[in-house]
């Protein structure tokens, strides 16, 4: 099957006034382990649009779930996509500027719903595939699940906006850890540095759980049960709306300039002397671990 982006059929949860819906933006590229193409980059907006319609017009609607296919989540940017969907060079500094503006806008239309985002992360959340997971509001890894930035080792800057979000989400100093350490963590870890949001309460137990599961058993069925939807989306416009003192339409401007920034700071690495010799070293790895 192609690579694609598409959201599936709406969940319902709970009883009487207290049902809940949430919506699944599911991102299909199993054998790359679910990395976007820039054609599914652009049908990740036009899923994001979908849901945002389907918001106003289900009052009951009240989640956004984000997930991967095949038991992966996302590796961020398809590196073999140059040939596929575009005749420009994926090096190419005006490819690295295109590809950023559309995901920094994708991830502030996630960013901005009018619904709780949810990362269900199973197999890897790397690269890019980490940016995404961590834009949306609760990151929930199965017990397996590994997520990294490892953009620091790639000699380059995040592509997707991380730098932006984690500075909001943690302040600077943790940011900065997170991003200048190029580790792999585990769900366990990550979610100690706050990265994951829900992790399984018995791992062992769990081992064979998937992320998708966990949400609808843990957060739908258990956490959100008591949660009238009415008061779930009222909170999230509350505290989207506390981003800045003039409001949210403010917030999402400022960090729109800040992501502008970020995004500069991209494009001067992406392709540039670091960033090719660590592509060439980590082709060379991967080679040498399937002999
Ligand atoms: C925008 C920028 C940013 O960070 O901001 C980015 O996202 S740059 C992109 C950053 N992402 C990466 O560099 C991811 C590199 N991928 C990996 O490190 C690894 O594949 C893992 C994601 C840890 C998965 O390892 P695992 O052992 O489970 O599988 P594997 O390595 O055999 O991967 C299965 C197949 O998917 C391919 N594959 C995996 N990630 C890919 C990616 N991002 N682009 C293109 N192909 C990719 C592998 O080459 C392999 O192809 P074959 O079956 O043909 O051998």
């Amino acid at each position: 099957m192609t690579p694609h982006v598409r959201v599936l059929p709406l969940v319902a949860t709970g009883l009487g006034s207290k049902t809940k819906h949430y919506a699944t933006i599911q991102l299909h590229n199993p054998i790359r382990r679910n990395a976007l193409t820039p054609g599914m980059m652009t049908q990740l907006r036009e899923a994001l649009l979908e849901v945002r319609a389907l918001a106003q017009t289900h009052e009951s609607l009240v989640a956004v779930v984000v997930a991967g296919a095949n038991g992966s989540f996302c590796s961020g940017f398809d590196l073999t996509s140059k040939t596929a969907d575009t005749d420009a060079d994926t090096l190419d500094p005006a490819f690295a500027a295109h590809m950023s503006k559309v995901m920094h806008e994708n991830m502030l239309l996630l960013h901005g719903l009018p619904l709780v985002s949810i990362a269900a992360v199973d197999g890897f959340a790397l690269g890019g595939g980490a940016e995404l997971m961590s834009w949306c509001d609760f990151r929930v890894m199965s017990p397996s699940a590994r997520t990294g930035f490892f953009q620091s080792k790639m000699g380059v800057v995040p592509g997707w906006g991380a730098g932006t979000r984690l500075r909001s989400l943690f302040g600077a100093s943790h940011a900065l850890r997170l991003l200048t350490t190029p580790r792999i963590l585990s769900a366990f870890e990550a979610h100690q540095l706050n990265l994951a949001t829900h992790v399984s309460d018995a791992p062992e137990a769990d081992a064979a759980i998937s992320a998708a599961q966990l949400v609808h058993r843990d957060l739908f069925e258990r956490d959100f049960v008591d949660a009238y939807p009415g008061a779930v989306r009222a909170m999230k416009r509350v505290v989207l709306d506390a981003g800045h003192e003039d409001g949210v339409d403010a917030y999402i401007a400022g960090l729109r300039r800040c992501l502008e920034r970020e995004r500069a700071e991209f494009v001067g690495l992406w392709g540039a002397k670091d960033n090719l010799e660590a592509i060439k070293t980590a082709l060379a790895a991967s080679k040498k671990s399937k002999l």
